[in-house]
């Protein structure tokens, strides 16, 4: 039966964002921030792609760069595609701003990522960028680091033996495998081991653990990197937190 309160619900549900639609308005918003001349990092993922469509938009109404560096092959061919030309890191003394999705973000402006894999170069990227957005809608939004799991990349040399030391620490581990079943190999052929515990204790002291274990070449813990983050609520209102 139809009544007054399911069609409430109805008019609610339909008043709310979808998700790709809040990643899109983030993104959008964080596109009309990038100056003339910017020596610009465009990070990784989903929400990235909406960022990626909104820079090129702007590059066809003038819009120069000083740089363009990136942290994915998915994001190179979407950039080359508009015309943007890309550089490496290692050829940029250093970037102004980049921006980028993130996984999970705290008040504090911590966050997780790497869900898509991307994490040493997003990391490196990030740390020689005199600035980092994130954007991202509101379900990525946290009060305690956890509610995903947290990605490790390791050496394959001695990945077996960090698993296990990861284990013995009670902290979840498991193999990132592909959909097709095969160990999952990141762009600089290593392996990633995502811990699942949740949410994360004293994230600060596990990213120092990480940071000391040999074979791990980087953690998805990016603690005090990010100054701004844009996050598209389902309401169809945009915040802006600042460090
Ligand atoms: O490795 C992947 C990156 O950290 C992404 O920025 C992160 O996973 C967010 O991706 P998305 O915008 O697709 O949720």
């Amino acid at each position: 039966m139809y009544t007054k309160g399911t069609f409430k619900e109805v008019i609610a549900m339909l008043s709310q964002l979808d998700q790709n639609t809040m990643k899109e308005r983030a993104a959008r918003q964080a596109a009309d921030t990038v100056w003339n001349g910017a020596r610009l990092g465009v990070g990784t993922g989903s929400t990235v792609k909406f960022f990626i469509d909104a820079l090129g938009e702007r590059k066809a109404a003038g819009l120069q760069l000083g740089a363009v560096v990136t942290t994915s092959s998915r994001s190179k061919a979407q950039l080359e595609g508009l015309g943007f030309t890309v550089s490496e890191l290692a050829d940029v003394e250093q970037l102004d701003l980049t921006v980028d999705g993130a996984d999970r973000v705290d008040s504090h402006l911590d966050g997780i990522k790497g869900g898509g894999g991307a994490l040493t170069l997003e990391k490196n990227v990030a740390v020689h960028s005199a600035h980092n957005t994130w954007i991202v809608d509101e379900s990525k939004v946290v009060d305690h680091l956890g509610g995903f799991p947290l990605p490790v990349e390791v050496l394959p040399i001695s990945a077996k033996q960090v698993y296990n030391q990861f284990e013995d620490e009670g902290l979840l581990p498991q193999f990132r495998t592909t959909a097709t079943g095969e160990r999952y190999v990141t762009h600089y052929g290593n392996y990633i081991i995502d811990l699942y515990i949740d949410p994360l204790p004293a994230p600060r002291g596990l990213a120092t653990y990480l940071d000391s274990t040999v074979g791990v070449v980087e953690h998805g813990l990016f603690l005090g990197i990010c100054d701004t983050v844009i996050i598209a609520r389902e309401d169809g209102t945009i915040d802006v937190k600042k460090r």
